[in-house]
């Protein structure tokens, strides 16, 4: 199963100590990511200096490194939201107009936790060189992610991310992979959210001892009420990816067939935002600032047009959800969300 070449080892590359280099590309925004070689030395697994070199001399004349964001307009924020369901079912929902229009008096678009899972793919899908490491970029599924959000998210925000590797793990028959991206608002150290994202690179296991599989991690591993809410529709990959994720697995038929699938599947980032807005929507009282940390497993492929059925229970301060397919009765999203507190009216 292994695909990774024999020359791979992570422990060797560990030995590396990347410069800091800064980088910036065109994706939906613009963005530029500034990689921390300190906060980990798993960091040069994805950093590889060769690759950002390569990036940099490719689009030298549009590099400027005083300008480092991510410009978030209300239409973005708007866009996004549509693309998770808001307003799908009822154009005028009293709950979520707000997410897709100011209302009156209302100064900006309010905005979903789930928006900042963006934040990270500005950084990643340009894909990353790993030094010695083979994987297939066609076979390579979204397996989790997890959000923190520290403060109310702010309508329109300049922002700067730093990028380091949090965790690499060998399945055997896949290596799963976990990138971590801080946003902060420009100005300030303080951090707005926090993205971990987990790739599961098929066919890409294998690159260790079998007997004893490498695993790393950079962070502690410790991370009923039921509603039913029909949701996607056939063109639901085909509106999400507006929002700035654009890999062709959720919109090519023949791209979508090469890495395994009858047809293009929903990005996984908008089965959370469906599921994450049907628990602001039931347990917070539609206040999207009420949501905290968010975590969720992929466990299953969706085909854009299936049924969504979210389910909650709530345990203290926090929900835990699963999300099933109804269709199937396929269970395929699970994690939780920790809130700040529950409304009185629930
Ligand atoms: C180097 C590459 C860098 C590239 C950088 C790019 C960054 C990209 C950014 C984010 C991604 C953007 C692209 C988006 C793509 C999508 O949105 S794809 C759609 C969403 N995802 C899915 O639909 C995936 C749904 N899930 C599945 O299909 C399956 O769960 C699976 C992932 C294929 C795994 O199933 P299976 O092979 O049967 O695994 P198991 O045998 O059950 O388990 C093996 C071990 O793996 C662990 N594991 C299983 N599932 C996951 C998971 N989802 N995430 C993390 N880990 C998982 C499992 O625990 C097992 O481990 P052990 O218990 O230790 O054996």
């Amino acid at each position: 199963m292994a695909s990774s070449d024999s020359e791979f080892n992570p422990d060797l590359l560990l030995a590396h100590k990347l410069p800091e280099v800064c980088f910036r590309f065109t994706f939906f925004y613009t963005i530029e990511t500034e990689l921390d070689p300190c906060k980990s030395h798993f960091l040069l697994l994805i950093a590889d200096a060769f690759h950002l070199q390569r990036k940099l001399r490719g689009t030298e004349r549009s590099i400027d490194f005083d300008c480092l964001w991510w410009l978030i307009k209300n239409r973005d924020v708007a866009i996004y939201a549509l693309g998770v369901g808001a307003c799908g079912q009822d154009a005028v929902d009293s709950v979520e107009l707000k997410f897709v229009y100011h209302e009156n008096g209302q100064e900006h678009v309010q905005v979903l936790p789930t928006f900042v899972s963006l934040f990270s793919l500005g950084s990643l899908t340009d894909g990353l060189d790993l030094p010695g490491f083979k994987y297939d970029p066609s076979l390579l599924l979204h397996g989790q992610q997890y959000i923190e959000v520290y403060r109310p998210l702010p309508s329109k925000a300049s922002l700067i991310n730093k990028v380091s590797l949090a965790g690499l793990q060998d399945k055997g028959k896949a290596a799963i992979l976990e990138i971590e991206t801080r946003s902060y608002e420009q100005g300030s150290d303080e951090l707005l959210c926090m993205n971990r994202t987990t790739v599961f690179l098929r066919g890409a296991g294998g690159f260790s001892n079998s007997s004893q599989p490498f695993s790393y991690k950079n962070y502690p591993s410790n991370q009923g009420l039921a509603v039913k809410i029909p949701q996607t529709q056939p063109s639901a990959a085909l509106l999400y990816r507006l929002s700035g994720d654009y890999n062709p697995l959720h919109s090519d038929p023949n791209v979508a067939k090469r890495a395994g699938f009858p047809r293009p599947i929903l990005h996984g980032l908008c089965t959370l935002g469906f599921a994450i807005k049907a628990i602001i929507k039931c347990i917070c009282n539609g206040d999207p600032s009420a949501v905290k940390t968010i975590s969720g497993r992929f466990l299953a492929t969706v085909f854009p047009g299936e049924t969504l059925i979210t389910e909650m229970w709530l345990q203290g301060l926090r929900v835990i959800y699963q999300t099933k397919v109804k269709e199937r009765n396929k269970a395929v999203l699970s994690g939780y969300v920790d809130i700040r507190g529950l409304s009185s009216s629930l």
